[in-house]
């Protein structure tokens, strides 16, 4: 796909982060236009997770730049990233695991909400009308993720599938442009799986998104990414379309490297 700069949405230049003497991202440069859902895969260990990092103020890279919607965001830190339009969700699943279902979800909205602290602390009658339409698009977003039925459950008691679903119910809470999913199947069964991949592909649509999704499985994306990236051992060894990663040499040879 070109790289005009109005469709740019997510311009990374040669970003590295070390730690101590390893590279764990070297010199990556990569950009999503917006409207792509973008696979960012490789083998164990190959950075991908810190990439995300990077993208969401984690860490500040060590060098380079990063761009969401043509303004620098290195470095920020990770709420400022948030409200600047980026969302993700965490490979080991993050929830509020002793609050609701639907509790979950409304601190999110309640990080973006308009209603200020100030009515909020005096519960004027603008804090309550604020809250019941908070609830509302809480329940809106659940009933998406055919979650609602659970909303008043405590999060800990969903299924490890459902925890998965409602951390991705959370980070659209937040209203994002992009969306950064970190290996939103793992520890899915294959039916769950393939419900939840075309189920990213729906709210992409429904909702504006841009996604990054970090996949181990190259199978998985292959059906749903418009484009691929991958990366092994810290450095971005291809780009391209489904079809042209599953026949690149070095991404065969990286992904043989790590059965061996
Ligand atoms: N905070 C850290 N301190 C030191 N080393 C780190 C840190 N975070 C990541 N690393 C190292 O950086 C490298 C890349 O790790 P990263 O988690 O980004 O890879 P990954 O592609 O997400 O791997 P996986 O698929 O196994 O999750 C690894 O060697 C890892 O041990």
């Amino acid at each position: 796909m070109t790289q005009s700069k109005a469709a740019v949405l997510l311009d990374v230049k040669e970003a590295s982060r070390s730690f101590g003497g390893l590279k764990a991202v070297s010199d990556v440069s990569l950009h999503i236009n917006k409207g792509e859902l973008i696979g960012l895969i490789g083998p164990n260990g190959a950075g991908k997770t810190t990439l995300f990092n990077l993208l969401t103020g984690v860490y500040p890279p060590s060098s380079g730049s990063i761009l969401l919607n043509n303004e620098s965001i290195g470095g920020m830190k990770p709420y400022k990233i948030n409200h600047k339009g980026a969302a993700r969700t965490f490979q080991n699943i993050r929830l509020f695991t002793a609050m609701t279902v639907l509790e979950n979800v409304k601190i999110a909205f309640h990080q973006h909400a308009k209603h200020s602290l100030f009515s909020s602390m005096l519960r004027l009658p603008k804090h309550f009308k604020g809250e019941d339409e908070i609830t509302q698009k809480a329940m809106d977003i659940l009933k998406i993720f055919n979650l609602a039925d659970q909303s008043h459950e405590v999060a800990s008691n969903l299924s490890y599938g459902n925890q998965r679903r409602l951390e991705i119910a959370r980070a659209l809470a937040a209203g994002p442009k992009l969306l950064l999913l970190d290996e939103p199947a793992a520890g899915m069964n294959p039916n769950e799986t393939r419900d939840l991949m075309n189920l990213i592909a729906w709210i992409r649509e429904e909702f504006d998104l841009t996604i990054l999704l970090i996949e181990h499985d190259m199978s998985l994306v292959m059906g749903v990414c418009n484009r691929i990236y991958v990366l092994d051992r810290g450095i971005l060894i291809a780009d391209g379309t489904p079809v042209e990663i599953r026949n690149n040499p070095k991404v065969i040879e990286a992904y043989l490297g790590q059965e061996a």
